[in-house]
């Protein structure tokens, strides 16, 4: 029998493959040449941003915040702290962990509409508002990042299969 709803997928993420995958990133974005400065998208670019920005020798971080939640339920995006010092975005590189529906990125490109945009993950929704990203995953997986979860205790197999 087929359930209603199929079980989601999760795709998680360590800290150590976070930070490979970050730097995988930085790879792919060395030969953009010198950077003015680097803006994370808090609060998930935040860690994948400075891993970046170490490997790229920029020292200059701004950030910019969209709220697209409040209390679970999905609102309209709110700009809760602008990039004002990334102007329109010319020279600097924009920072996000993942690009899932493209919600954020929309917003946030309008705002740094010359910024070159990049992300570790991306989803195919917003994929295309990205534009350099390392690992593509499907629409309906959901990524656990390190900073979300911790190890807990599993029951052994036979403890759930009954006598
Ligand atoms: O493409 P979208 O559908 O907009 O989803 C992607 C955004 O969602 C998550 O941030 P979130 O808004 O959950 O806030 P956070 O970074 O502060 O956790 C993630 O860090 C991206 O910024
Ligand atoms: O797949 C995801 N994982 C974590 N946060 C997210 N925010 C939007 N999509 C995701
Ligand atoms: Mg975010």
């Amino acid at each position: 029998m087929q359930s209603a709803s199929p079980a989601p997928r999760y795709y998680a993420v360590s800290w150590d493959q976070l930070h490979r995958d970050s730097k995988a990133l930085a790879w792919r974005l060395v030969g953009l040449g010198k950077l003015k400065g680097v803006v994370a998208i808090t609060r998930g670019g935040l860690i994948p941003a400075a891993i970046v920005a170490r490997e790229l020798e920029c020292r200059l971080i701004e950030t910019v915040s969209v709220v697209t939640y409040d209390e679970e339920v999905r609102g309209a995006p709110q700009v809760v702290k602008p990039p004002s010092a990334a102007s329109d975005g010319e020279g600097w590189l924009l920072v996000d962990d993942l690009v899932d529906t493209g919600t954020t990125a929309k917003v946030v490109r309008a705002l740094l509409p010359k910024a070159h945009f990049a992300t570790v993950y991306a989803k195919p929704a917003g994929r295309p508002l990205v534009d350099t990203f390392v690992t593509e995953v499907s629409q309906d997986t959901w990524i656990l990042f390190p900073w979300d979860t911790e190890a807990q205790f599993i029951p052994p197999i036979a403890r759930s299969t009954g006598p």
